[in-house]
């Protein structure tokens, strides 16, 4: 669906010339949600205003949806951006125009007829959830509501992909949650395919089937997401899967319970995948004479799996502890003795 080959970006100012996407290959497949991210600066705009052609490459090709971008212009261009949507971090509407007025402004250029144009807007109104708010202005409309309009107008010329530049840094966590979750209803119903870029792991641990690590222009890491989250090579990626995984408190709260615990092991459990709906830990009682107190324990689900971690603190006999750590190495699940 979409290939970026060997793509350069090289832009000439007053203070030299900076490479802003630096030899990037990306083969992204028809149905995906594909996440880039990385952190500001790396080169994530650059690289997705390539793909509807808002940018050109100083060296390779990018084709999308059949359209050789990187190659083409004016009429052929603007025909491929039918199919090459994209929604903005600040949402870009019409402010004088209201919800239906804004969503119905593609199909007024592409001149489709009033009935007909009348008819496709009741209907993404309704796919967006949007209905009772057909005639309010922007103004009127809370961030997460303008996102909606955002995508409901990308939406309009029924694009084969829809392109989401941070669409969602400019909301609040709850609010961003539900616009991930039309997201993923979105693709799910329409087939689209997604690519978004983020500096947020979060949104890709949500949303996305696989994700691509950027950092000073190059692709350093790329893979489905779960896969990413068991085993971050890079460091860059290690910092961003950390930020899900295991917030700041976490630390403190270890450190804490290092102190606190004289007897007994404290373990870090890591569950990827159907590890994360297995009994471990009522095998573990059932089976062993330790007692098991359960710390602290975050276990997310993304698209491709659950992964997780929890903290468990044994206590009894240094040889049941012994035993119930191994019984815990031959499950599917990553094992660290923290202490003891
Ligand atoms: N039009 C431009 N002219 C000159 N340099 C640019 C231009 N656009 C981007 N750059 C530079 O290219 C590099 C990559 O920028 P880009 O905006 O693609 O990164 P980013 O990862 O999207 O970061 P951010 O999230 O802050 O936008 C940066 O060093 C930036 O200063």
């Amino acid at each position: 669906m979409i290939n970026v080959n060997a793509v350069k970006k090289i832009y000439s100012s007053r203070s030299g010339k900076v490479t802003a996407v630096d030899h990037v290959d990306l083969t992204i497949h028809s149905g995906e949600i594909f996440g880039i991210i990385g952190y500001s600066g790396a080169g994530k705009s650059t690289l997705i205003r390539m793909l509807n052609g808002l940018e050109l490459p100083t060296e390779g090709s990018v084709s999308v949806a059949g359209h050789e971008v990187s190659k083409i212009k004016g009429s052929k261009l603007r025909k491929a951006r039918q199919e090459i949507s994209m929604i903005f971090q600040h949402f870009n509407l019409l402010w004088s125009r209201t919800v239906k007025e804004n969503i119905a402004f593609p199909l007024e250029i592409a001149g489709v007829k009033k009935s007909a144009r009348e008819k496709k807007v009741l209907e993404l109104i309704k796919l967006v959830g949007l209905e009772g708010r057909e005639d309010a202005y922007p103004s009127q409309l809370s961030g997460g509501q303008k996102q909606r309009v955002g995508i409901a107008r990308a939406l309009a010329s029924d694009p084969k992909v829809l392109l989401c530049d941070e669409a969602t840094s400019a909301l609040d966590p709850q609010t961003t949650d539900a616009i991930l979750d039309l997201l993923v209803d979105i693709n799910k119903r329409l087939g689209l395919t997604i690519v978004l870029i983020t500096h947020e792991m979060h949104v890709i641990r949500k949303i996305c089937h696989r994700v691509a690590v950027m950092e000073e222009g190059k692709v350093v890491e790329t893979g489905p997401v779960i896969d990413v989250f068991k085993k971050p090579e890079k460091e860059i990626t290690k910092r961003f899967v950390q930020q899900v995984i295991e917030p700041e408190e976490a630390k403190d709260t270890i450190d804490h319970l290092i102190a606190h615990y004289k007897t007994g092991s404290l373990v870090m459990l890591g569950f990827v995948g159907e590890s994360a709906e297995q009994p471990v830990i009522t095998n573990l009682i059932r089976s062993f004479s330790v007692s098991v107190n359960i710390i602290q324990g975050k276990i997310s689900p993304t698209q491709n799996g659950s992964y997780g971690t929890l903290y468990i603190h044994l206590d009894g006999e240094n040889v049941e502890i012994e035993k119930a750590i191994q019984y815990l190495h031959s499950q599917e699940i990553s094992v660290e003795v923290i202490d003891g």
